[in-house]
């Protein structure tokens, strides 16, 4: 397991990009949850939840999804839950010294209506997947007032349900001027690699209404669904994409178009995407190469982790010195899906906070 307390590897202000909201909900909020809406957890006490929803060895993607059946169904369907889980990321965040982050998640998940069947055994409720987008709006902003970090939201298509994906592009479009910048499409890579007809349909509506995209690709799957990613679903960014070193022509032509890739080196050893060796971390060539990457946490609360984990991680291993980390955050707010004026205040506040003049070419 990494590291989870200690000195902060790099103590600047942060950009994050590739985070999980449904996989950073605190366990203590779980069980005072469960608690209150009396609903039997598979453990009672706190540090028997925390060690049952913590991937503890590298794994597979499809163990360490099914992690999420443990707790999703207890803030599912719970409006105060709902709310809650979002402003306690932003306050989570802007601890870790994130100051602009975009936290992923399907809001189908967290909905009790208008789906069939209901996601983890629900009974029906009166929340749909538009409320739990309101919801977790009313956290993030809630959230922003208080603790001063921006969380914009990426909703998130699922490959084991093209059916809901239309449903998640009319939402980022209704949403779009209101706390959501791009659709997803996550889920378990490993088990179907093609883009279902639903997800290619959503996401061609999502070029056609100028929504962002991005997609996990080259996570657990091979290079070739990094591929699909940017030549069927036009995704402007790629989550993970550690396998597309597997197909040398395309690397370097996604290095060439300057494509974004989401890291996240303590959840690939994790997942078991990655060799666990992180001396052997593509994100190393990604790194000598110079190519355009974040460092993420992708699910803090089942990987156990911080972002400060994933910085040390990269420190330690990887020899990232302080240049690297600047470098690659200012990649980041370059590549984050706000509008052109907020991004470019983003980036003045990295500049500022860096010591770094604005046109220096180096950055
Ligand atoms: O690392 C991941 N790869 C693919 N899918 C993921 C990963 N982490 C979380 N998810 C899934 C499970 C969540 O419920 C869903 C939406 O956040 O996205």
């Amino acid at each position: 397991m990494a590291e989870k307390t200690g000195k902060s590897a790099f103590d600047k202000p942060k950009v994050e990009l590739h985070v999980h909201l449904d996989g950073a909900i605190r366990i203590k909020t779980i069980v005072e949850v469960a608690k209150r809406r009396g609903i039997t957890l598979p453990q009672s006490s706190e540090n028997e939840m925390r060690d049952l929803c913590i991937v503890h060895e590298p794994t597979t993607l499809t163990e360490f999804l099914g992690k999420f059946k443990n707790f999703m169904h207890v803030i599912a369907g719970d409006r105060e839950a709902i709310k809650r889980i979002a402003y306690e990321f932003v306050e989570t965040k802007a601890k870790e010294g994130v100051i602009y982050a975009e936290a992923r998640y399907s809001p189908q998940l967290l909905a009790n209506k208008g789906l069939d069947p209901l996601p983890w055994d629900q009974k029906p409720g009166d929340i749909t997947p538009d409320d739990v987008v309101d919801l977790v709006n009313q956290g993030f902003k809630e959230g922003e007032k208080a603790f001063k970090t921006k969380v914009r939201s990426i909703l998130c298509c699922l490959r084991h349900m093209p059916n809901w994906s239309m449903d998640v592009v009319e939402l980022c479009k209704k949403y779009r001027n209101d706390g959501v910048v791009a659709i997803d499409l996550a889920g378990d890579e490993s088990l179907n690699c093609e883009a279902y007809p639903g997800h290619k349909r959503a996401f061609e509506e999502a070029v056609r209404s100028e929504v962002h995209r991005t997609v996990h690709a080259g996570e657990v799957g091979p290079a070739s669904v990094v591929r699909e990613a940017v030549e069927v679903l036009k995704a402007e960014r790629i989550g993970h994409g550690y396998h597309t070193l597997e197909d040398l022509t395309l690397y370097k032509q996604l290095l060439q178009q300057n494509m974004h890739f989401e890291m996240c080196p303590v959840s690939s050893r994790l997942t078991g995407a990655c060799d666990p060796d992180f001396t052997k971390h593509p994100l190393i060539k990604f790194k000598n190469d110079k190519a355009n990457y974040s460092l993420n946490t992708d699910d803090p609360t089942i990987f156990n982790s911080t972002l400060n984990s994933d910085y040390k991680v990269a420190k330690k291993y990887m020899h990232f010195t302080e240049e690297e980390f600047k470098r690659l955050n200012i990649n980041a707010a370059k590549s984050c899906f706000l509008p052109a004026k907020e991004k470019d205040e983003l980036l003045k506040q990295l500049y500022k906070a860096y010591g770094i003049e604005q046109h220096s070419t180096s950055f």
